[in-house]
């Protein structure tokens, strides 16, 4: 705890009360003086979901998003993480834009539940300092942990079990009539027990009001080429970077490593090029994530056909230990397993 200090006690200085260096305690100040109101708390703007600040306890920075930096912190004594974005003074349209997304951000966030995504907890909007406070999942980044592995490393089973976390989330996001469009391994965020949870929706929307992708600032390694083309877009542009996840679950590899994000916009759009699968890749997912990274989005499963066909492979795994080794795809298994859930109006 001797880290955390409570934002009223910055707002009236107490200052000796904290164990922070003099440069933690001038960027707390610095930030925090738009979070706390003159003698008070901020009671928000009668949003249901406006943060009572007196009950924030705010931590360490531990990370930073282009626009944001990112706090521990305990909110009603459960540890969160509390995401700080700044509008900038001198770019009005940055500006307004990081308001818009905030919003967004917001609005989707605080109707969803679900033990993949990341639990929602307050938010506060204090132009120009906004916070959105979440669940803190204590084992950081997908990104992270893959780049802690030796390339090709992890275990069939364990990625077959990531797979599934994010297959599951995403699933149900898509029922929810939410686009992420920005999965990527950074986006997915490890608790307990490894146990993944999508994240950061600054980019979603609801498919009904996705409109164009101008202007859009994804992700090219990750990113579907009708979005990086900028042409309308569905839900399947998650599940082309689905495809492109499962290929860092089994690589623990970047993709396009060896180009700049343009150049991979560029090959994936005008060259057809994925990412290399290892010849060691077992073919129930390399047919899966061949299909997944189609360049025809229609030709991609839906997520609640992708579960089916990762959950079957979870139980033949655990009747068969040698399944990758001997999974035909056309052994026609598990397309009889999944049958019923696979037969879509899509
Ligand atoms: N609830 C959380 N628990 C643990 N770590 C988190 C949490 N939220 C964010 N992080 C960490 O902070 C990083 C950045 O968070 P996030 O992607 O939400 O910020 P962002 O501003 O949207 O970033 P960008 O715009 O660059 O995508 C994540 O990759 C993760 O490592």
């Amino acid at each position: 705890m001797k880290n955390f200090y409570w934002f009223k006690q910055i707002s009236n200085n107490v200052k000796s009360e904290r164990r922070l260096s003099l440069g933690e305690y001038k960027r707390a100040v610095s930030w925090s003086k738009y979070l706390v109101s003159s003698g008070g708390e901020i009671k928000g703007e009668g949003e249901e979901w406006s943060a009572d600040m007196s009950q924030l306890l705010i931590g360490n920075k531990f990370a930073s998003g282009r626009h944001s930096r990112i706090y521990r912190g305990i909110y009603k004594q459960r540890d969160v993480a509390i995401k700080i974005i700044s509008q900038p003074e001198e770019d009005e349209n940055l500006a307004n834009f990081l308001e818009k997304q905030f919003i967004s951000e917001v609005a989707l966030l605080f109707h969803l539940r679900h033990p993949n995504i990341i639990t929602f907890v307050a938010a506060c909007k204090k132009p120009p300092v906004f916070c959105i406070i979440t669940e803190y999942l204590a084992g950081g980044s997908l990104r992270k942990y893959l780049h802690q592995q030796e390339p090709y490393s992890v275990p069939l089973n364990l990625a077959l079990k990531l797979a599934l976390d994010i297959a599951r989330g995403m699933q149900y996001l898509h029922s929810q009539g939410i686009l992420h469009r920005d999965l990527k391994s950074e986006n997915l965020l490890l608790g307990e027990d490894m146990c993944v949870k999508v994240a950061d929706f600054g980019i979603s929307c609801l498919e009904s009001q996705c409109g164009s992708a101008k202007g859009f600032t994804g992700t090219y390694r990750w990113m579907a080429p009708e979005m990086i083309k900028e042409k309308h877009h569905t839900k399947k542009v998650d599940v082309y970077s689905f495809g492109i996840v499962l290929w860092e679950l089994l690589t623990a590899l970047t993709p396009f490593d060896n180009m700049t994000p343009e150049q991979a916009a560029f090959a994936v759009c005008q060259k057809d090029a994925r990412p290399p699968l290892p010849s060691s890749c077992p073919l129930a997912f390399s047919h899966l994530i061949n299909r997944c990274w189609s360049s025809n989005p229609e030709k991609r499963p839906q997520f609640e056909e992708i579960v089916s066909i990762l959950e079957s492979y979870a139980e033949s795994l655990e009747e068969d230990p040698e399944f990758f080794k001997t999974y035909k795809p056309s052994s026609g298994r598990t397309i009889l397993r999944c049958l019923p859930k696979c037969i879509t109006a899509d």
